[in-house]
């Protein structure tokens, strides 16, 4: 058993949620409650009045994570105490996006100024690109860029790029390559022109197996177009903590900007791994994403618990995966352009929470991260939503939406917002049989037909979603509301006790990775893995090409 699960707060939570009446009971015996349950910061608006709480609830909760010490863990990340035990690390990414005035001592140096150091050099980079300073080898401007990279050397710089691609520069394109797939990188490089493209290698350790072979591929087909070994310099960069290996690589040292092991792959987009978006839209917008994200810490370091949205947002999480079995949450995104977020989100939190260690290695005796998972709405509404309002599982929703669109055309808007409020209703309320029977009545079908078709149309309602509005999506608001859901995967981290900050199954993936490939190129048929590993290795053995 531990600690948590055996703390009074807990246990009076477990009891209290099993006698909570439905939703619609707790709107109707409290009229102000959209008022009592919702707050704004950072330019966002957070309602939570649909969530299965009512004010001892959100006691209860706030009790649960005091329990927890929540309060010190958020101070001791801040600090830079090494909160990555198992790699000895601190973790920062917190101080990527500090005012340039802030003082973060490690070690005795103050980083706040190495990540200033690396900001004006990003500058001077996207000022000389994006001015046509920056010369490809046959003299001609840069007009694409192709950012090579995977897990959080990628999906941070592809997401928040297509998030504000309104803000985007009119001189520059920018394409994303991460599978090891040759299909990926065939298909992105085939429409480009080698004299104009401008290739960025992101990878923190330098050592991620496709990126480099992805690089690889990128370099020959340079020169296969009429590039010269002299000439890479010109068209390829990178992002790394591993200085040695990038040189060693080929990538001429003037052209490799820093980062640092105290940023998780998956929190980086803030540091120079976010050049593909500050190349797109300026530095002067990038420093604003950063100042968007500051803002959210700020927000988070210094509000009390019962304010805190980022602590409210990571307590709901937990009352649904550990009170009420629930093991996914969905991210239903009303906005084109973050219709990546859900899939962010996904790698942020179920990299970060999936875990089932305490830190000092005990078993966990309850769930920890749920599955992740989302899409845009409306488009969801006409798929998966059905499972939301009727199937068993129970699913809590956020629903995010910029109250002002980019592209403001006709009734467009005014449609997709009662789209997204529509289904907070309608899974907040559902249907009674009753209210489906009623609908039935001017019907042409049979007394005992109807009845059966009145149970079809029952939803039980009661069904969690928060929902988070901001005026208008911009670098200013969209920074804040990645980083309320970096806290809230941290709130639920440091609650439960566990690593959010290392990724062990996945290195482990890494390593078998390796092994097979030795055993798929070897002399002879694989023999000494488990049948099934054999049998794939040999069958690939023999079709290979
Ligand atoms: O940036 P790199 O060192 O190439 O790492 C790329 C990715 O590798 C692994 O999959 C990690 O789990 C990710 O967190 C990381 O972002």
């Amino acid at each position: 058993m531990t600690e948590l699960t055996q703390g009074t707060a807990w246990k009076t939570l477990k009891a209290h949620t099993e006698g909570l009446a439905h939703m619609r009971t707790l709107f109707e015996s409290d009229t102000q409650r959209f008022d009592h349950m919702s707050t704004s910061a950072c330019g966002l608006f957070l309602d939570y009045s649909k969530n299965r709480a009512d004010k001892e609830t959100m006691s209860l909760l706030f009790s649960v994570a005091e329990d927890a010490q929540l309060e010190s863990k958020i101070k001791a990340m801040f600090n830079g105490e090494m909160i990555n035990t198992t790699e000895k690390r601190a973790v920062l990414h917190t101080a990527l996006r500090a005012k340039p005035e802030q003082e973060i001592m490690l070690n005795g140096v103050n980083i706040v100024q190495e990540v200033q150091e690396t900001q004006q050099q990003m500058e001077l980079f996207v000022d000389a690109v994006s001015s046509g300073n920056w010369k490809g080898y046959t003299g001609k401007k840069i007009t694409d860029i192709v950012s090579i990279g995977i897990g959080g050397s990628f999906l941070g710089p592809k997401i928040v790029s297509q998030a504000l691609r309104p803000y985007w520069s009119k001189q520059l394109n920018c394409h994303f390559v991460a599978n090891v797939d040759a299909s990926s990188i065939v298909e992105k490089l085939k429409p480009l022109n080698a004299e104009t493209t401008l290739f960025i290698m992101s990878s923190k350790s330098f050592g991620t197996q496709e990126t480099l072979t992805n690089t690889l591929s990128a370099k020959d087909w340079f020169i296969e177009q009429g590039g010269s070994q002299a000439d890479v310099a010109k068209h390829f960069v990178a992002v790394t903590s591993n200085v040695a290996k990038a040189t060693e690589f080929g990538i001429d040292a003037d052209n490799i900007f820093p980062m640092w092991d105290w940023v998780g792959g998956r929190y980086s987009l803030w540091s120079a791994i976010g050049l593909p978006i500050a190349l797109l839209i300026g530095m002067d917008n990038f420093r604003a994403l950063l100042s968007g994200a500051n803002e959210m810490d700020q927000h988070f370091a210094n509000t009390p618990l019962s304010e805190n949205m980022p602590v409210i947002m990571g307590l709901f999480s937990l009352l649904y995966g550990n009170f009420h079995d629930a093991q996914s949450h969905v991210v239903l995104t009303y906005d084109h352009y973050l219709r990546g977020l859900p899939a962010y989100f996904q790698q942020l939190d179920m990299e970060s929470n999936g875990k089932s260690v305490t830190l000092d290695g005990t078993e966990v005796d309850h769930s920890t991260g749920p599955v992740i998972w989302g899409g845009e709405g409306t488009n969801g509404q006409h798929a998966y939503h059905q499972l939301l309002h009727q199937g068993t599982a129970l699913i809590p929703a956020d629903f995010i939406m910029p109250l002002q669109s980019h592209n403001p055309l006709g009734e467009h808007h005014v449609q997709l917002a009662s789209n997204c409020f529509g289904q907070t209703q309608a899974l907040m309320q559902g249907r009674s049989y009753e209210e489906a029977l009623k609908e039935l009545a001017d019907s042409k079908l049979a007394a005992d037909e109807k009845s059966v078709i009145a149970k079809h149309k029952v939803m039980q309602g009661n069904k969690p979603s928060n929902t988070i509005l901001m005026d208008k999506l911009t670098p200013q608001t969209l920074g804040a509301l990645i980083a309320l859901y970096e806290h809230r995967t941290f709130v639920q981290g440091a609650i439960w006790q566990i690593n959010s900050f290392d990724q062990w199954g996945v290195e482990l993936g890494k390593t078998l990775g390796n092994d097979v490939l030795d055993r798929l190129s070897a002399e002879n048929d694989a023999t000494e893995l488990d049948c099934s590993s054999n049998g794939l290795i040999n069958m690939f053995r023999q079709k290979k090409i």
